[in-house]
């Protein structure tokens, strides 16, 4: 077993104590280990050091601070200790810069309170009529018999966020915007972290160049003739004392939210779907909360009509966090459960990890919808033991979007096809990047 090292000298005269870890393998740390299985990796870390320990990460030294209580401090981040944008943009930063996840303080609530406009009640009830009957075009193209849930999801999930994000069709360009968006989320988590042709980072960076040409290509047209959709919302959004976007704004917002919405729904999608093939009791209550409805789309007003699937929806972004990790830089020295991390430490939290800790969830890997029931309301356990959105002033803009947008896709499937998978099949997760299916979720479909 590696030797336990401190992270930093702790200052002379204090009682706090330097955070412990290792440093891993030479060059990589224990970048492979944590890309392959974070949940088993992070859980031999807790149960040796606790929930604060370093090591080496993606070329970094990183700080896990693991569990509910650690969530809650980093995303409270009250004194302003922690920087999203040092964070974030170690990662992802020149693929998407000016992002709102990674502005940070005073700059990052201006621009957020211009960009609430675009989430208010009202958007968010026309984006939900612009998707319904998309969501019906696409899926009436599914045919029966066996089909890749993960690509299908993904090529429906992009039609609705061009249509509902971009107000307009992408015709022959959609093979190359959804390469371009692949690359740009993939480049993130490269392994080789400067540009080399062929290779993600590269990648990555012609991807945020395809994506800034396609918005700011339409920009124009779009100030000048709004609409319901996102990108429109953007341009109109200003707020009671006339703040508003500026056309580059505009540009990186779109970016950074097209990825945001994208592939985080998709991947909710992917795990309700692939729990509700495994056990088709649920499957079948859900339809028929579904058929009782009565309708074939859903509008606003519906959305809490469907309790079973919203506690469907819930245990699944618990089983699988769409964004498993949130990376943060300290900017002040930080004290926290008696450790000393010096400023400029890179930090991380780990939702995935929280969500599997049988310290708050009883029988962790078991897909038991009911646990959100209003009998058991097992996640009132801790304020952050299920954070799938996050919390604090980054919590996810988009969360009410995406309870719309899973809702409406489950509905319309439930009414129309029954799904399987064979007797005993578990899903392999890719973690390298975000989770995904690992096969690409093969099932079979049957119209109801
Ligand atoms: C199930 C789907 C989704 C999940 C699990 C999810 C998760 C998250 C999480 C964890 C964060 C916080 C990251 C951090 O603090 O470091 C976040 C932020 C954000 N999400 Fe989502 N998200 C989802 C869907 C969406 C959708 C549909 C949109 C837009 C339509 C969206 C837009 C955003 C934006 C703009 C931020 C940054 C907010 C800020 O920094 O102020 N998300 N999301």
């Amino acid at each position: 077993m590696a030797t336990i090292t401190p992270l930093a000298p702790v200052p002379a005269g204090s009682a706090l104590k330097p955070v412990p870890g290792d440093t891993g393998l030479p060059l990589i740390g224990n970048t492979l280990p944590m890309m392959r299985d974070p949940v088993t990796t992070l859980r031999q870390r807790y149960d040796r050091f606790g929930p604060v320990s370093w090591t080496h990460l993606f070329g970094l030294k990183m700080v896990q601070m693991l569990g509910p209580d650690a969530n809650q401090f980093v995303l409270m981040n009250r004194g302003d200790l922690f920087s999203n944008h040092q964070g974030w943009s170690y990662f992802i930063g020149p693929f998407f810069h000016r992002g709102i996840m990674l502005l940070d303080f005073e700059e990052h609530r201006w621009h957020r309170r211009i960009m609430q406009q675009a989430f208010q009640r009202e958007a968010l009830r026309g984006y939900l009529l612009r998707m319904a009957p998309r969501t019906e075009e696409g899926l009436r193209h599914w045919s029966e018999g066996s089909v890749k849930l993960l690509p299908a999801l993904k090529q429906l999930t992009l039609d609705l966020a061009t249509d509902v994000f971009m107000g307009r069709e992408l015709g022959d360009q959609t093979d190359r915007i959804n390469r371009a968006f692949i690359d740009t989320v993939r480049a993130g988590t490269s392994l080789i972290r400067f540009p080399v042709p062929g290779l993600g980072w590269s990648k990555g960076l012609r991807g945020r160049r395809v994506l800034e040409r396609l918005f700011m290509d339409d920009i124009g047209a779009k100030r000048a003739a709004p609409d319901s959709d996102l990108f429109s919302m953007l341009c109109q959004a200003r707020t009671e004392d006339g703040h508003e976007f500026s056309d580059e704004d505009v540009v990186s917002h779109m970016i950074f939210l097209m990825m945001a919405a994208h592939d985080t729904t998709t991947i909710t999608l992917c795990t309700l779907l692939y729990h509700l093939a495994r056990e088709p009791q649920w499957q079948e209550r859900l339809r028929e909360e579904s058929l009782a409805l009565g309708k074939p789309w859903l509008e606003h007003e519906d959305l809490d009509k469907l309790p079973g699937i919203g506690m469907a929806m819930k245990e699944a972004l618990r089983l699988c966090a769409p964004v498993p990790s949130m990376p943060r830089r300290t900017v002040k020295d930080v004290e926290y459960d008696g450790f000393y991390i010096p400023a400029g430490t890179f930090i991380n939290i780990a939702p995935f990890f929280t969500h599997s800790m049988e310290e708050y969830w009883p029988d962790p890997e078991r897909f038991d919808p009911e646990r959100f029931s209003d009998a058991r309301r097992e996640d009132r356990i801790h304020p952050y033991a299920w954070v799938p959105f996050g919390g604090g002033a980054h919590k996810c803009i988009g969360l009410h979007f995406a309870e719309m947008q899973v809702k409406s896709v489950l509905h319309q499937m439930l009414l129309r096809f029954r799904w399987r998978v064979p007797e005993g099949y578990e899903m392999p997760l890719d973690t390298r990047s975000l989770p995904v299916p690992a096969d690409g979720l093969p099932v079979t479909l049957e119209r109801v």
